[in-house]
C-alpha cells in the first residue's frame, strides 16, 4: 500500500514514519508538509540519516488522491477540518490523529476546541477509533478519527467497570499526568526546558478538550454517564501518560473479581495488558511501546476503586493506534508492524 503523512516535521509524524517504513504492508510513504517543499527529511530529522532519502512534498489533494491509498493527517486543530471533507467518495482512505473529526456534536467541538467545526455530516461520517471498542466500525471506515492521549488511557481504565455498569456514574475522577512531547514539537513558554524541569504544573482545569471527548465514549458504553472530573498534570518526562482514575462501586466487590473482568474485557485485546493484584503499572514500562498497561485495587474502607492506566502517548496515544486502525481497516492482523517491547530502562 501507498501512505502519505501530512505533518511529517511533527512529533506524530515522525512517528507514524518509524513504524509505517517497517511495515510489511507498506510499499512506500509519501509525506508532504504545509511549511517545507523539496527538501530532504533528514534535513528535520538527522536521526533517519542513511534510513531516509524522502524529499518533503507540498500538499496538493489531486495528487494524493492519485498516489495515496491511505492518508494519515498529524496535523494541529483546524487542518483535518479543511482537508478531509476533499476526500469524501474518493478512494483515500483518511485516518486523523487530531481532534477535529472526535465529537459528534459541531456545538461541543466548537465550544471546547474554540474553533470552527465541520459540517456535521462529515461528523456522522467519521468513525471514534478506539481499537479495542469499535473494530467493526473501524474495519468500514473511510474517515477515520483516531482517539486523543488521555482518552484512550481513561476510556481503556474503565471501559470494563462501566459497561458493566458496577460504577456511581456520578463518582468518576480523572487524574492525568502526561509528558511533554503531547504538546507537539514547537517550543511554547509552558514547554522549554526550564518551565518543566524539576517541576509538575496542573493545566487547562476544568477546560481541556479530551473532557467531552471522554464523557461521549464513556456515554456510548453506559448511558447513565454525563460527565466526569478530569484534570491534566505536565511531568518532566518526554514521553508517556498514565491516569489515576477514582471510582466509586455500586456493589461490593474484590480485587481479584474486577480484575477477572478485565482480563475476559480485554481477552481480544492485544495490545491492553492487565498487571496482577497489587501490581501497577507505570510510564516506563509501556515507552515507545503501543501497550496500554493497567492495574487496579479496591479500597474495601471508601468503596471506591483506584484505576490506573499507562499509554505512550506518541504510540498508543496518536501514531501507535492510528496504525492499528490501519491495519484493521485493511483486512491486516491488528498488531502487523506494532508488536515489539518497549524501550526499557
Ligand atoms: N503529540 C502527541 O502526543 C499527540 C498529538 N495528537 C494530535 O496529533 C496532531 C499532531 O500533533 P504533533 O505531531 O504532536 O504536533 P507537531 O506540532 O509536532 O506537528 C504538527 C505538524 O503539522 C504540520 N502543520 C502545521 N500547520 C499545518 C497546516 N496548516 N497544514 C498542514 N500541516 C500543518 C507541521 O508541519 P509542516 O510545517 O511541515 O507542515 C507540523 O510539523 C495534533 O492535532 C495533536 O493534537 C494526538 C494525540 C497525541
Ligand atoms: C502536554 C500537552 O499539552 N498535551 C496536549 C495533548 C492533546 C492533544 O494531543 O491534542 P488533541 O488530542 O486534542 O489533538 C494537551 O493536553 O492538550
Amino acid at each position: 500500500m501507498k501512505v502519505g503523512i501530512v505533518g511529517a516535521t511533527g512529533y506524530g509524524g515522525v512517528e507514524l514514519y518509524r513504524i509505517l517504513s517497517n511495515h510489511p504492508h507498506v510499499d512506500e510513504c509519501i509525506l508532504y508538509s504545509s511549511s517545507e517543499m523539496d527538501v530532504p527529511y533528514t534535513q528535520s530529522f538527522p536521526h533517519l540519516n542513511n534510513l531516509s532519502d524522502h524529499r518533503l512534498k507540498n500538499i496538493d489533494v489531486e495528487e494524493m488522491k492519485k498516489n495515496v491509498d491511505v492518508l494519515f493527517l498529524a496535523t494541529p486543530p483546524g487542518v483535518s477540518s479543511k482537508l478531509s471533507p476533499q476526500f469524501i467518495n474518493s478512494d483515500v482512505k483518511i485516518i486523523d490523529l487530531s481532534g477535529d473529526l472526535r465529537l459528534k456534536q459541531k456545538s461541543v467541538y466548537e465550544q471546547w476546541y474554540k474553533r470552527e467545526c465541520v459540517e456535521e455530516e462529515i461528523l456522522e461520517g467519521a468513525v471514534y477509533g478506539l481499537s479495542e471498542l469499535n473494530k467493526v466500525d473501524i474495519a468500514n471506515a473511510q474517515l477515520l478519527a483516531n482517539p486523543g492521549c488521555f482518552p484512550t488511557a481513561t476510556i481503556l481504565g474503565l471501559a470494563p467497570v462501566v459497561k458493566q455498569k458496577l460504577i456511581d456514574e456520578k463518582s468518576i475522577i480523572v487524574d492525568a499526568k502526561t509528558g511533554v512531547s503531547g504538546a507537539g514539537r514547537n517550543a511554547s513558554p509552558g514547554t522549554h526546558y526550564s518551565e518543566v524541569n524539576e517541576n509538575v504544573k496542573i493545566y487547562k482545569v476544568h477546560e481541556h478538550q479530551h473532557i467531552p471527548e471522554i464523557e461521549q465514549a464513556l456515554h456510548n458504553l453506559n448511558d447513565s454517564i454525563s460527565f466526569i472530573s478530569f484534570n491534566t498534570h505536565l511531568m518532566p518526562m518526554t514521553r508517556g501518560i498514565m491516569a489515576t482514575i477514582y471510582v466509586s462501586l455500586t456493589e461490593t466487590t474484590t480485587t481479584e473479581k474486577l480484575l477477572d473482568l478485565y482480563n475476559e474485557f480485554y481477552s481480544n485485546s492485544p495490545f491492553v495488558r492487565i498487571r496482577k493484584d497489587n501490581e501497577f503499572p507505570s510510564t516506563r514500562e509501556v515507552y515507545g511501546s503501543n501497550f496500554c498497561d493497567i492495574g487496579l485495587k479496591v479500597d474495601e474502607r471508601t468503596g471506591r476503586i483506584t484505576i490506573v492506566a499507562v499509554i505512550d502517548n506518541l504510540m498508543k496515544g496518536a501514531a501507535g493506534q492510528a496504525v492499528q486502525n490501519f491495519n484493521i481497516m485493511n483486512g491486516f492482523e491488528e498488531t502487523t508492524g506494532l508488536y515489539f517491547a518497549p524501550i526499557y530502562p
